[in-house]
């Protein structure tokens, strides 16, 4: 199971989104938030709420992503992720909705149509991600436009040099670099070293990061980390984000 596959599957019998929306919501800024987070001595930490993964299974039962993303809020976090792919993340639209709290919230899914992105807007997304290397150069610029137009900056994956070509002629403005490897979701953390010189905008490093030390590393290179299994897996995850945050700079 690679990247590849989930984005197949999630494809397979997708119903496009046919709910009205109507634009009464202005999102909230991911990069105001990890700006602020550094203005004030904190690591900017966007803490995900991933109940499974296909690398690690269950990783945590979520019944409350309201009460889960509140912790968060209260031990530092600039941004909450939510997964929403049912299939391998245990995730879903209503935990999206659930999990606003003040902060933004970046969707995380496999996107790979435009409703997606107006469905992410109608459940309260204030981001979402987009994967560089599941469009060519002209699909990614329009989906970074139709996020736009919604009011929400997209944050845009790279794995690769390659991705980071396409990223920027995309006019995004924030990207995450990704330490997971798309075929054998091996984890790297160097790729954030190599990646970030070439990248100008605001940049996350996501994928990996387990312990404070290696929250420093990665915040030598880029502006946030994302980070998920490490907090899903401790046994008080508000603690755990706490030690990041205020022990990773
Ligand atoms: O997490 C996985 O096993 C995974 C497998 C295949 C595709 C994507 C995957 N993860 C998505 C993510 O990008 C992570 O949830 C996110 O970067 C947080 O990573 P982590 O802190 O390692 O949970």
């Amino acid at each position: 199971m690679n990247f590849t596959d989930i984005f197949q599957s999630r494809k397979e019998g997708y119903v496009p989104f046919e709910g009205e929306v109507i634009r009464d919501r202005k999102p909230i800024s991911l990069i105001g938030s990890i700006k602020m987070a550094r203005r004030e001595g904190r690591s900017p930490v966007i803490a995900e709420i991933k109940p499974a993964s296909p690398t690690a299974g269950l990783l945590r039962r979520i019944d409350d992503p309201a009460a889960m993303a509140y912790t968060f809020k209260q031990n530092g976090a600039c941004g909450i992720s939510v997964l929403t792919e049912p299939k391998y993340f245990g995730g879903s639209l209503e935990s999206l909705r659930k999990a606003k709290c003040g902060l933004p919230v970046l969707r995380k899914d496999f996107i790979f149509h435009p409703s997606q992105i107006r469905e992410s807007y109608a459940y309260g997304a204030d981001s979402v991600l987009l994967i560089a290397s599941f469009f060519d150069e002209d699909g990614l610029a329009k989906m970074v436009k139709e996020s736009r137009h919604y009011g929400m900056e997209p944050l845009v994956e790279v794995h690769c040099e390659g991705d980071v070509e396409k990223a920027k002629s995309s006019g995004t403005a924030l990207y995450a670099i990704n330490n997971r490897d798309k075929d054998t979701l091996k984890v790297d953390l160097s790729r954030t070293g190599r990646l970030a010189p070439l990248i100008r905008g605001v940049k996350v490093s996501a994928s990996g990061i387990e312990t404070p030390e290696q929250l420093k590393t990665v915040l030598e290179y880029c502006d946030a980390a994302l980070i998920g299994s490490a907090l899903m897996r401790h046994p008080e995850p508000g603690k755990a984000l706490r030690a990041m945050v205020y022990g990773g700079l």
